[in-house]
């Protein structure tokens, strides 16, 4: 095997411009096969490019993608069938049955009977065994969603990217969704999941890159990525008519109803020092805890 296959998917060097807009200005990262892998970035970072790149949806302008060692120009058909995407939007043909729009694109793929074995595990695992033999548009839209997430799955890809895949779903959808993904992550297949819920992302992914303007801002294990950032964060009721002395308004990290909340930079606020002042102060408090930064702390700061 050479080293090339053993990564789930290389991006080297990928650029992409929209006239005078740079979508990606040299992207470069791999992924291990097996890897459970984040994909994050604000509004307009360049994640869709990226992903619509990959799925050879989209032309860019340099730089090499390979999917499961397959490039994604130069052996396109084979790179396509190594890849599974859940895409944002619902886009579907209303008129097929699930069962049967399942099927045909079983057969996009290559894929004959042998598959339905697996078509019927997925329409029990996402739970839409009754609904089988329902046409498309009589779905609810998070019945929908799951029939999408099948879709991309139905010639049992190793690599799959969900892109956004819990936007606006219901609780109920979530827990589903990810069960199914780690049974089938710790069967070897290879996850890229894009997420605004960080918590989700803190939560499923081994390693995540965080994407800004078109560049790669962090690219780490998501231990590290929440070690990186030594601070932490103090949250103090104050008690009525007590109020923060001004020297350390600096801190406020935010402030509602009587709580504050101060961010303290391990090195330079240590946590005592912060106390002894309060108390020198005569700051009157309620009561405290501390919090430690969670994904989302770290990712306003890189991209902030
Ligand atoms: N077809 C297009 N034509 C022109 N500009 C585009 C096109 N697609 C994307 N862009 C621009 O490229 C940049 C990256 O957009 P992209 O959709 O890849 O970001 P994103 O990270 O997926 O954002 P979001 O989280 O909002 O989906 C943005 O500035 C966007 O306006």
């Amino acid at each position: 095997m050479t080293p090339s296959s053993q990564e789930a998917l290389l991006i080297d060097g990928v650029a992409k411009s929209y006239g005078k807009v740079e979508a990606l200005k040299g992207v470069s990262f791999s992924i291990r096969r097996g890897e459970f892998f984040g994909l994050l970035g604000p509004n307009g970072a360049g994640k869709s490019t990226l992903i619509n790149i990959i799925a050879g949806l989209v032309r860019y302008d340099r730089g090499i993608v390979r999917v499961m060692g397959h490039d994604t120009v130069g052996d396109f058909r084979t790179a396509r069938r190594m890849l599974g995407v859940v895409p944002q939007e619902l886009v579907f043909d209303p008129f097929f049955k699930v069962v049967d729009m399942l099927r045909i694109q079983a057969g996009y793929y290559g894929c004959g009977r042998e598959n339905w074995p697996w078509i019927d595990e997925m329409l029990e695992r996402l739970e839409l065994d009754d609904k089988r033999n329902t046409s498309m548009r009589a779905l609810s839209g998070g019945m929908k969603r799951r029939v999408l997430i099948a879709q991309a799955l139905v010639h049992k890809p190793p690599l799959v990217i969900l892109d956004e895949p819990t936007a606006g779903v219901d609780v109920e959808l979530r827990r589903t969704l990810w069960a199914f993904m780690r049974d089938l992550h710790a069967k070897g297949t290879t996850v890229v999941l894009t997420t605004h819920y960080l918590e989700e992302a803190q939560e499923m992914c081994e390693r995540i890159a965080i994407i800004d303007h078109g560049e790669v801002r962090a690219l780490e294990t998501t231990a590290q990525l929440l070690a990186r950032h030594p601070f932490r964060f103090l949250r103090i009721k104050l008690a009525e008519g007590s109020s923060l002395p001004e020297d350390m308004r600096e801190l406020v990290a935010s402030e509602t109803n009587g709580t504050v909340e101060l961010r303290l930079e391990t090195a330079r606020h240590p946590i005592g020092s912060v106390f002894e002042k309060l108390r020198r102060a005569g700051v009157a408090i309620e009561d405290v805890h501390t919090r430690d930064p969670d994904l989302e702390d770290i990712f306003v700061e890189l991209t902030s």
